[in-house]
């Protein structure tokens, strides 16, 4: 059921997912450019078979939304929140940070929440009531003023009452690529926005990394992945559920197992393909399947290398001395350890955030966070003395670089 990888084709073909859809993603960012709302109800025809004539949520269709899901499901969003929201407060910075580093000089880092986010939740082939969660509750934490949020249409009531329990502004029922191009350029009734945020399939991700010139993005967060690092002390039969737990995401979700022992390939696979007998969307589970595999190391640090290279969106531990390869590793969005804790917990609720970059990006990018929805300029507040302290150096310097007016600038002040 798993096949043997080869590390240096894997990110390259998950990278190429992306340019793949390239020129239908341009057809449909030009066609919300030019046709604006009406671009938008066309593709919830073609794309998601439902005849809109409205695309925002209205504040009744939020409150009905309550009357119509299991309140043990709304307990379970309100639990999930108060998790994420706790973690989330941890990573707020100081509105206004100085140090005074020399007499009459003091420097400082301000930081400002971004003004207006766009937030995309998916809805394709799963409703995500958990990633209006994550992706609204950091940009409310940072105290972003207003957060946009799109979802295809029709609107899972439950992830109304996430966007609800979250904190979002406005919601705006249109997914994929349009979705982005109309939080980017702005239509009749999406207001364009500073930022987007949030996950999506290849369609949505191209679209983001396409539009950047017009609002900036966190980064891509495409299809799902896991990597598992993992020797003869892992439990197969939970490798194997953490594999088709992601997998069943999409079908160009990946999962790739990096272990020192190939008899635990081997019973992982056979595990996978027992599991999957059982499994619910076969269909998308398959695919994602051919995506995926094991890597045979000869050492726990070889391992670790092929692990870095992949740089997982996940990547599971599971190894006798896992805190041994957590100090070690560098490139993954999040990072579970242990045999007893499965990707799903930080998917919903242990409080991390699920929004991750995908196709090697973590080697580059960190997952979604509260400094995704602010800005830090550094100050400087700087008085005679101070001036005094660094004159010369400024006035030395400024003249060797031929720049006499800044040079100047100083001088005056100086005299
Ligand atoms: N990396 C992360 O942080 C993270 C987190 C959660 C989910 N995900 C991923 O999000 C994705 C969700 O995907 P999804 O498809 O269920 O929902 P989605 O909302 O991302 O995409 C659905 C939309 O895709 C568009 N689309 C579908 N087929 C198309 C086509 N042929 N041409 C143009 N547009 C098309 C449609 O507009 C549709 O509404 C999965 O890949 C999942 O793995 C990633
Ligand atoms: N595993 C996904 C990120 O790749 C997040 C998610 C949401 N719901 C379930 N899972
Ligand atoms: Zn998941």
């Amino acid at each position: 059921m798993l096949k043997e990888l080869d590390v240096r084709n894997w990110v390259a073909k998950r990278r190429s997912g992306f340019s793949d859809v390239s020129d239908s993603v341009s057809e449909i960012i030009n066609n919300v450019r030019e046709n604006g709302d009406s671009a938008l109800f066309e593709y919830a025809k073609k794309f998601d078979n439902v005849e809109l004539s409205e695309l925002r949520v209205t504040e009744d269709e939020i409150e009905d939304s309550y009357e119509n899901v299991d309140m043990r499901l709304v307990e379970s969003l309100i639990e999930a929140e108060a998790r994420i929201t706790e973690f989330h407060e941890y990573q707020k910075k100081d509105d206004l940070w100085l140090r005074n580093v020399a007499f009459g000089l003091t420097l400082g880092v301000k930081t400002t929440p971004l003004f207006r986010v766009g937030c995309y939740i998916p809805g394709g082939r799963a409703s995500y009531p958990s990633t209006a969660l994550m992706t609204v509750i950091p940009a409310r934490v940072a105290g972003v003023s207003e957060i946009c949020a799109c979802t295809p249409p029709p609107v899972n009531p439950l992830t109304l009452v996430g966007f609800d329990i979250a904190g979002v502004s406005e919601i705006y029922k249109t997914g994929g690529a349009q979705a982005v191009a109309a939080m980017a350029l702005g239509t009749e009734s999406v207001k364009p926005v500073d930022k987007i945020v949030g996950p999506g399939n290849v369609f949505v991700t191209a679209a983001k990394m396409m539009l950047r010139e017009y609002a900036e993005i966190d980064f891509p967060a495409g299809p799902s992945e896991i990597g598992i690092i993992a020797d003869s002390s892992a439990n197969p039969a939970f490798i194997a559920a953490d594999i088709l737990a992601q997998a069943e995401h999409d079908p160009n979700a990946a999962c790739v197992l990096v272990t020192t022992k190939k008899s635990l390939a081997e019973k992982v696979s056979e595990e996978v393909k027992k599991q999957f007998e059982k499994a619910p969307r076969k269909e998308i589970i398959q695919k994602a399947l051919l995506n995926s595999g094991f890597i045979i190391c000869d050492t726990l640090e070889d391992a670790i290398s092929v692990t870095d290279e992949i740089a997982p969106e996940h990547l599971s531990i599971q190894v006798y001395d896992s805190l041994y390869v957590l100090n070690k590793v560098k490139n993954a969005g999040s990072i579970f350890v242990g045999p007893y804790a499965p990707v799903a917990c930080g998917d919903y609720a242990s409080g991390t955030n699920h929004v991750l970059p995908t196709a090697g990006y973590s080697k580059v990018y960190s997952g979604l966070n509260v400094s995704h929805f602010t800005k830090t300029s550094t100050v400087q507040i700087i008085d005679r003395d101070g001036l005094e302290e660094i004159g010369d150096i400024v006035e030395t310097l400024a003249e060797a670089e031929g720049l006499f007016a800044h040079a100047e600038s100083v001088r005056i002040r100086r005299r």
